[in-house]
């Protein structure tokens, strides 16, 4: 298997590069570094979404058509950029870089596959994950789409790019565990990429503590593993006596191959089963996250968006902000609640083009309240009535409101992970 590095987007030969790493089992990963703007676009009221692919697609046009606000999270950038929500990334223009083609492929057309959130197709989707062999994530990427080709990518901001780009089809991104809570760089990066949410994951993580053959628990004087990681298993390591440093890496399989590659004897790292046989170390611990019920949910991303329905369960992704602050928020909620729709999700992030709002008081002072931007998951399809209705009620209380995406849960049945202690 080939690897994707930084060069990657610079080069239309990504596939002949390999990182400088000696030791790196399977491919090396696709990097690169750069920002751009956002878009922002407010929903026009009274336009429904239909449950055609065509009206989905107008719908998604007139969702845009009314822009009311744009922001830019991106400190570096300075432009500022409006595309439809469903529009082609205009990257390859904004970053200068060279696709994986001399020139764009043309949009390709939606197809029945899009539909299924693990499409059964014969040919080989390009799916973008971050990590290395061994990372939960590739687990997650060949769980969302089975026969699918695994591109690694070092960051998180590489795997939307690489989809934008064309060099993967689908990037399929942690969002949040129910252990360790939300992974806000992937909220971030939602808002400021063009990428759909087109199907959900989730997967039961199972955690073991490795180390390189020979090593007793007694040598250890650190554990790396991705923060998430550490996060899920803090109180298991204190049960397991291993009250030594614990530092973070980029992603648990990372971890792994790190110890092998630089032969830490007094290292360990938290990862997955997979990742101990890639790299050739042993399972000290078994199942030692803290609790079994340790799933991680991740998000299938697309450049096109799928056809919402109603004959399975359906759920939604929104991101608002007003310039009031949470002022709103109860009213934006009341929209739903009235409506018997459930959310599954709130997050809410620092409002990066505008973080604090001051308000003088000549007698009080100045109150400095910080700002917020709001994603909210909900129970329903973009193809029901009641769900139009709620956002076309949410987009009178809001300054921006976007669809990430409307897609079906995973209803993949339930097995939690054994722990060990
Ligand atoms: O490091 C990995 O193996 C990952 O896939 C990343 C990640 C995460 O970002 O949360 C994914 C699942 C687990 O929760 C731990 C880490």
């Amino acid at each position: 298997m080939h690897t994707l590095t930084p060069s990657s987007f610079n080069s239309l030969t990504y596939l002949n590069r390999v990182q400088p790493s000696q030791n790196r089992v399977g491919p090396a990963r696709l990097t690169v570094k750069c920002g751009y703007g956002l878009e922002f676009s407010n929903l026009t009221h009274g336009h429904g979404v239909g449950s055609s692919r065509g009206d989905w697609q107008s719908s998604c046009a007139i969702l845009a058509s009314k822009v009311i606000s744009q922001l830019n999270d991106s400190p570096t950038d300075g432009n500022h950029h409006v595309n439809a929500v469903n529009g082609q990334s205009n990257a390859v223009t904004d970053l200068q870089l060279v696709p994986i083609e001399n020139k764009p492929l043309p949009p390709k057309p939606l197809t029945i596959t899009d539909l299924s959130p693990a499409p059964i197709h014969g040919s080989q989707l390009r799916v973008a994950y971050q990590g290395v062999p061994g990372a939960y994530s590739e687990a997650a990427a060949g769980k969302a789409y089975p026969n699918s080709e695994a591109i690694p990518c070092d960051q998180f901001e590489v795997a939307f790019q690489s989809v934008e780009l064309w060099i993967a089809d689908r990037a399929v991104l942690p969002v949040e565990n129910s252990l360790g809570g939300s992974i806000h760089r992937n909220y971030d990066l939602l808002l400021r990429h063009r990428l759909h949410i087109v199907g959900e994951v989730q997967l039961p993580v199972h955690h073991c503590l490795l180390a390189l053959p020979g090593i007793r628990k007694e040598y250890l004087t650190h554990v790396i593993s991705h923060p998430q990681a550490l996060s899920q298993c803090e109180n298991t390591l204190t049960k397991l006596g291993l009250n030594v440093a614990r530092e973070a890496v980029d992603d648990t399989a990372g971890a792994a191959e790190f110890i092998a590659a630089n032969n830490l004897r007094d290292t360990a790292a938290i990862a997955s089963a997979r990742a101990a046989e890639l790299y050739g170390l042993n399972i000290l611990a078994d199942g030692i996250q803290d609790d079994p019920n340790n799933v991680t949910r991740f998000v299938m991303l697309a450049r096109e968006p799928i056809i919402p329905r109603t004959d399975r369960p359906f759920k939604t992704s929104i991101v608002f902000a007003h310039d009031n602050g949470t002022s709103v928020l109860f009213k934006v909620l009341s929209a739903f609640a009235f409506r018997n729709i459930s959310l599954t999700k709130i997050e809410s992030r620092p409002h990066r083009g505008r973080p604090i709002r001051v308000e003088d008081d000549e007698s009080e002072g100045t109150a400095k309240h910080f700002e917020y931007i709001f994603y909210i998951d909900f129970d329903a399809s973009m193809a029901e009535v009641r769900a139009q209705n709620a956002l076309a009620e949410v987009q009178e209380f809001t300054s921006f409101l976007r669809v990430l995406g409307s897609y079906p849960m995973d209803m993949t049945p339930w097995s939690p992970s054994s722990t060990s202690h």
